[in-house]
């Protein structure tokens, strides 16, 4: 188990490429404002168009596109598992936190000093954070190849476009809260994708509303925290990126509403005791099943 935490910890923590990572705008890949509105300009227009474009199109087939889907989701998955132990490893070794306190790897979680330089592990997982959202636009390009035109939704569209500028201010503000909000999206993107894999390759899992539940988990939590960091700021040392983080408390604000909006249209008549009921029968059936091929 030791050797298991010091060989993640080498390779996600304190190998030179990411110890020694920095931030530079103008140098680092993406790092200007011109490079993220081109890129939310991009991916909007090109949905637009091509939504357009594919109605009187025919739909590739479910031949291609599952197994593309397949692998674009499993990548997403194992991109997102890697992206969540490597950014709490980081803040598992930070060397600069007085080990004596307990809660202090905690709080730098929530919290970042006022001069805290974009270097170092917890900004280098900001990054390939920020770069894998640009990643996850072959969301958007799939479901538009595939005409199901119906899951091309605002929250969608919405929720790719501005994610990409919220990760673009967490480096560029050095945002307290990120290293949270990076854990605990990451570890909801890693059941979300691991839903959409295995949707795509045929075997759609019942647990589709535990997966909302846990997005909206997280927008809940981020609130509860950003009260901490709030009072911290105001009474407090001070937090980095306070302002960054108001514009990061709307958007999730505005996220959870719509959530809210998609588990009641989604799961609206259906009580959690009925989705147990359901599993439970489908178990049974596939008991059944496979009694009669013996
Ligand atoms: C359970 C959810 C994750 C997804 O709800 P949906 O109603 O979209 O899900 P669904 O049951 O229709 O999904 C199954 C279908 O998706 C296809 N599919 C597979 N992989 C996919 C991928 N990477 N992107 C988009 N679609 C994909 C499958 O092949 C399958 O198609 P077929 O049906 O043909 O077999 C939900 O909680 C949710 O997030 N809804 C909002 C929609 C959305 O776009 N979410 C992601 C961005 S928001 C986000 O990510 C917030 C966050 O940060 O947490």
């Amino acid at each position: 188990m030791e050797s298991v935490y010091s060989t993640l910890t080498y390779w996600l923590v304190n190998h030179p490429n990411i110890a020694n990572f920095t931030w530079t705008e103008g140098e680092t890949l993406g790092s200007t404002v011109f490079f993220v509105s081109g890129v939310v300009t991009a991916y909007l227009s090109a949905t637009f168009l091509l939504r357009h474009v594919m109605v009187s199109l025919p739909s590739l087939g479910p031949r291609i596109l599952k197994p593309i889907t397949a692998v674009h989701s499993l990548i997403l998955c194992l991109l997102s598992l890697t992206m969540a132990v490597g950014c709490t490893l980081s803040l598992a070794s930070s060397s600069d936190i007085v080990p004596s306190h307990p809660t202090a790897r905690f709080f730098r979680a929530i919290c970042l000093p006022m001069d805290v330089k974009p270097s170092g592990p917890l900004f280098f997982w900001a990054q390939v954070f920020y770069l894998s959202k640009i990643l996850e636009f072959g969301d958007t390009l799939l479901i538009i190849l595939g005409k199901s035109f119906q899951r091309l939704s605002f929250l969608h569209v919405y929720h790719h476009a501005v994610v990409v500028i919220m990760c673009f201010l967490w480096l560029r503000t050095q945002q307290s809260m990120f290293p949270f909000g990076l854990v605990a999206n990451s570890t909801v993107h890693v059941i979300m994708y691991g839903y959409y894999f295995l949707c795509a390759v045929g075997m759609r899992p019942k647990w589709k509303r535990l997966v909302t539940d846990c997005q909206v988990l997280q927008f809940l939590l981020s609130f509860a925290f950003g009260g901490w960091m709030f009072q911290e700021h105001v009474f407090g040392s001070g937090c980095s990126g306070f302002w960054a983080c108001a514009f990061n408390g709307v958007f999730n604000a505005s996220l959870l509403a719509l959530f809210f909006n998609f588990r009641s249209k989604n799961y609206a008549n259906k009580t959690r005791l009925d989705t147990w009921a359901e599993m439970v029968k489908d178990v049974g059936k596939k008991a059944i099943r496979s009694k009669k091929t013996d």
